[in-house]
């Protein structure tokens, strides 16, 4: 990769301290900083994500800053949705600017660019205040951010009376878009709380995208050929620059602690079952039991990443009587986990992540959505790629898991989502590749963000 040499140039960047969302920033920025060596960049984030993220070796031009999580002292969590997520809202925008200015004292350089994951749609302003680019990272797919840019457009046309009864309508005026069903929008667009912060922060970044000097987004621009078209028109350099999991490492938890690979490597190709919900969204103890049951009745295969709250609701004997068949662990190194041959579908709630690292692996997927744009992402991958399927009704019962079991490892259809997947998993590898559209498009950010021109080493 050429290299930019740039010494007074001061990149700010803002996380979004939830879930998977700083990895993903982070590892953006290790690879600005690495095809950037004398540009400093500033990694605001809460300690306690900065500590685990910073935990692993990181170019010595990223230094971490920490912000507040808003979480008060001796504060007890209620269970409410989103309740750390709204208790960071409520102080994000005061903590970035003032550690922001420490920053800049300690470096001694204002800053000469604002990245930061798009849903810190208030960094926008900051930008435009100081006169320096505004580069918002969107960390799921093409499709969910044309939502959000035309959310007043779908409000408009579809009314704001709430969807229920109506989810099945069709909606086919957003480009790019054939047609989507009302109840697969993300949620916030037209149902759920659209009062709630979260709601209003991704009303506000759609609002804002206009003035980003580039909008990265972790996907390959083949995968979505024409809802690319009609945001290029919009935006000014919207760059996908993905899959970020083909070029580095997203998380730094990414060892087999566990010993996936070698149980794995016991079992025949395609015959496993890879079962993952992301590090947020969890089953229903009811759906959990569904999905054990399915599993056993099926006889499947199955490497389940589970937390030890879920654990306890799965069937009593379980694991004694699935045996060699099934392995639960509490963290799996995933995407070398769908990267093993003996993997043939990934059951999961269908975060953008998983999904892309799904394709880039070549593996077809059985959906089950819970909140956010992974209703979307499901869509995406049933009626538009062809490469998975969501279970029926949406939720883990039984007998529709056992259905979509055999439907992608045994039926035609299932190698007919496996043939699907190949293809994109080969576009995607191909975006990444020498000269591929993915990697031109890096060159481009890297122009962008250091304000300079690269020359070749
Ligand atoms: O045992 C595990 C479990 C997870 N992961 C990794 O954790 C990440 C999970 O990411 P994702 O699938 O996107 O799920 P979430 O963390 O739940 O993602 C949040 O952020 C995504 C990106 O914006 C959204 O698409 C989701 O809806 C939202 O829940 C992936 O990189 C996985 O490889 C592991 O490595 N091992």
């Amino acid at each position: 990769m050429p290299v930019v040499t740039a010494p007074e140039r001061h990149v700010a960047v803002f996380a979004f301290p939830i879930a998977s969302h700083p990895g993903l920033l982070l590892s953006l920025v290790r690879r600005l900083a690495t095809a950037a060596p004398t540009v400093t960049f500033s990694f605001f984030n809460t300690a306690k994500s900065n500590r685990s993220l910073f935990s692993v070796p990181t170019p010595h031009n990223i230094k971490p800053y920490d912000v507040s999580d808003g979480i008060p002292v001796g504060y007890v969590f209620a269970g409410k949705p989103q309740e750390d997520i709204n208790l960071f809202l409520a102080v994000a925008e005061d903590e970035f600017r003032r550690s922001l200015q420490v920053a800049e004292g300690e470096t001694g350089k204002g800053i000469s660019c604002l990245v930061a994951d798009a849903f810190l749609w208030f960094s926008s302003e900051m930008a435009e205040k100081r006169r320096v680019p505004w580069v918002p990272l969107w960390t799921s797919g093409a499709s969910s951010l044309s939502i959000h840019f035309y959310t007043d457009l779908i409000r408009q046309t579809v009314g704001l009376n709430g969807i229920e009864g109506r989810k099945d309508e069709m909606l086919d005026f957003i480009p790019g878009f054939s047609a989507v069903r009302l109840g697969d929008l993300p949620g916030g667009v037209l149902s759920g709380n659209l009062e709630s912060p979260f709601s209003i922060m991704l009303y506000k970044m759609g609002q804002c995208l206009t003035k980003a000097t580039a909008i990265p987004i972790n996907s390959f621009q083949e995968m979505d050929p024409e809802i690319n078209k009609d945001l290029n028109k919009h935006f000014s350099n919207f760059l996908n620059i993905g899959p970020f999991n083909l070029i580095s490492p997203t998380t730094p938890l990414n060892t087999d602690e566990f010993a996936c690979i070698p149980w794995l490597d016991k079992h025949l190709p395609q015959s496993v079952a890879y079962i993952g919900f992301g590090t947020v969204a969890t089953p229903p103890p009811h759906e959990l039991v569904a999905l054990a049951e399915a599993l056993e009745e099926s006889g499947t295969p199955f490497l389940w990443s589970i937390n030890e709250n879920s654990k306890k609701h799965l069937p009593e004997g379980f694991l004694e009587r699935t045996g060699e068949n099934g392995k639960l662990v509490p963290w799996a190194p995933q995407v070398q986990v769908l990267a093993h041959g003996s993997v043939g579908v990934f059951i999961t709630h269908g975060g953008w992540n998983s999904v892309v690292e799904s394709i880039g692996a070549g593996v077809p997927l059985i959906m089950r959505p819970f909140f956010g744009e992974q209703q979307l992402n499901t869509w995406m991958v049933e009626n538009v790629w062809r490469i998975g399927v969501r279970v029926k009704g949406g939720v883990f019962t039984r007998s529709g898991t056992v259905q979509a079991l055999e439907e992608v490892l045994l039926h035609q259809k299932g190698k007919k989502l496996k043939e699907q997947v190949v293809v994109f998993k080969e576009l995607a590898h191909k975006a990444v590749g020498p000269s591929g559209s993915s990697t031109e498009n890096f060159k481009t950010l890297i122009e962008i963000i250091t304000n300079m021109e690269q020359s070749a080493t």
